[in-house]
């Protein structure tokens, strides 16, 4: 199931040849488990020369040894060891750039003063000409208080942007979006709703990342209120369409419908509770929630309050107990919590078929080499296994569709849509074990989301444009 190794890094060799050859190198290198991709010959010469050796190992640890073994080597000299991981982030991993050169005097007085001005007046007398006039109409904020930053935790704001850069990335690359990261140093609610309200006026959209539960329901809940422009929590709404598309066509394969399954949710923060949302609007009834203290039911009260609403709407039989005890007899365990929390013993338990969504980032609940044989359907939020079920399926398409419709929400309809939508590009013929979800590079994707997303926007009346390719549609 894995599909490439974990780490790779950079060697940079100086060789003495009249001491050692290449193929001495390759071959101390293979036995240490490495596998070398790429190599780069950075100064070529007849007695030494320095080599850039792209290696690829499994695990982290294993580059110490690695750099360990080649710098013991004789004619060796080990210059540098760098991780490419590391290296591209070097600087920031996104820039902005003009769309119009400017060259001459005429050209700067067209985009900025005087010319500008008349621009600035147009858009004071018609606020909604931002949107024709401004990066607005394409432009989204990806707003993080580094507060739930993948499952590593609250890392503060400053460690979230590689990963709000990231995201700026997949929306460029993925959907022509320009998004902008922005990590607040603050984790008051009232001040992130402010600020996000201040900052509306640049923006066609906002991407709520990667902010703990339970202030994430409240900030976006009053940022949708209050706001006209779609405000998205992806780890809430991104997370539950990615996971219902996944279900709808891993049932398909053990012959289980949405309503006669038990469902074990473990992590019950904002990713939990959303799924569990979406899985009941599709008709699945027991949904049992797990935390850190066991089964969420109604016997007990919790001060999270979003827990006591969980509970009335969750486990009909009332089950109480930990994770390995509410987990017999279940058909599907979603995990959106912490690594390593489910264990093969677990899985033994669930009912013949075992659907297993171990969906916590970087490392999952359980790891496919735990999972074994005893899961039928196995997935993760990773991108180097397959099955990868990660919101990064959802937020391109979703807000492309929404920016393009000008709606002012996205609203449950759409994000049905853009969940019966993923899971239709995988049709019956490919559907199997290890393909329930069509690959991030799948080019089907954000062109049949964001074409679900539209429709359903102006049919629902929430699209304030019609797309040229929406209309005259009989
Ligand atoms: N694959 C995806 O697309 C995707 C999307 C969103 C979130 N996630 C992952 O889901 C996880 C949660 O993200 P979130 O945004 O909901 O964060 P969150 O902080 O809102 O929620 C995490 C929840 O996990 C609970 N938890 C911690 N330790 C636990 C334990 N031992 N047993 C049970 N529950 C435990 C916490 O108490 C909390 O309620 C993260 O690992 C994140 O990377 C994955
Ligand atoms: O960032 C991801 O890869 C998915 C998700 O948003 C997460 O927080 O884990
Ligand atoms: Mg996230």
């Amino acid at each position: 199931m894995r599909l490439e190794s974990g780490t790779s890094v950079i060697l940079r060799v100086e060789m003495d040849k009249q001491l050692v050859t290449f193929g001495e190198l390759v071959s101390a290198i293979g036995q240490q488990g490495g596998d070398i991709v790429a190599i780069d010959v950075i100064q070529p010469g007849r007695k030494k020369e320095i080599r850039d050796l792209t290696v690829s190992v499994a695990e982290p640890s294993d580059v110490e040894t690695l750099s360990l073994v080649v710098s013991a080597m004789k004619g060796i000299h080990l210059l540098n060891v760098s991780d490419r991981t590391f290296l591209m982030h070097l600087g920031g991993k996104i820039q902005v750039e003009s769309k119009i050169p400017i060259k001459n005097r005429d050209d700067l007085s067209r985009v900025y003063t005087p010319g500008v001005a008349n621009v600035c007046l147009a858009i004071r007398d018609d606020v909604n000409k931002a949107f024709t006039l401004t990066i607005r109409r394409n432009t989204v904020a990806v707003v993080s208080d580094g507060t739930a930053v993948l499952g590593l935790g609250d890392i503060g704001p400053h460690a979230a942007m590689p990963v709000m850069e990231g995201k700026a990335m997949l929306f460029k690359e993925f959907a022509g979006v320009d998004a902008f990261p922005i990590c607040l140093n603050t984790k008051d609610t009232e001040e992130i709703i402010a600020i996000v309200k201040a900052l509306a006026p640049t923006f066609g959209g906002i991407n709520l990342e990667d902010i703990s539960s339970p202030r994430c329901f409240e900030i976006e809940r009053r940022l949708k209120e209050e706001l006209d422009i779609p405000v998205f929590h992806d780890d809430q709404h991104g997370t539950a369409v990615v996971l219902l598309a996944g279900l709808i066509n891993a049932l398909k394969i053990v012959g289980k419908s949405m309503s006669g399954i038990k469902v074990v949710v473990n992590g019950i923060g904002a990713a939990g509770i959303a799924c569990t949302r979406m899985l009941l609007a599709a008709g699945v009834t027991e949904i049992i929630g797990v935390d850190k203290d066991g089964a969420i039911n109604r016997d007990s009260f919790y001060e999270n309050k979003a827990w006591n609403e969980y509970a009335a709407m969750t486990n009909p039989s009332n089950e109480k107990g930990s994770l390995a005890e509410v987990i017999k007899g279940a058909d599907v365990f979603i995990g959106l919590s912490r690594p390593k929390l489910l264990f093969n013993e677990d899985v033994k338990r669930m009912n013949p078929d075992p659907i297993v969504f171990a969906m916590a980032n970087p490392d999952p609940e359980i790891s496919p080499e735990e999972a074994g044989s005893s899961v039928r359907v196995y997935a993760t939020g990773r991108s180097d296994y397959s099955n990868q079920l990660n919101n990064v399926l959802v937020f391109p398409g979703i807000f492309r569709g929404a920016l393009d419709a000008r709606a002012s929400t996205i609203s449950e309809s759409m994000k049905l849509a853009a969940a019966k939508a993923i899971a239709s590009i995988v049709t019956d013929d490919e559907l199997n074990e290890e393909y329930i979800i069509p690959s991030v590079f799948n080019d089907k994707v954000v062109p049949a989301v964001r074409k679900a997303v539209i429709q359903e926007a102006i049919n629902s009346g929430i699209a304030r444009k019609i797309p040229s390719d929406f209309r005259n549609l009989d």
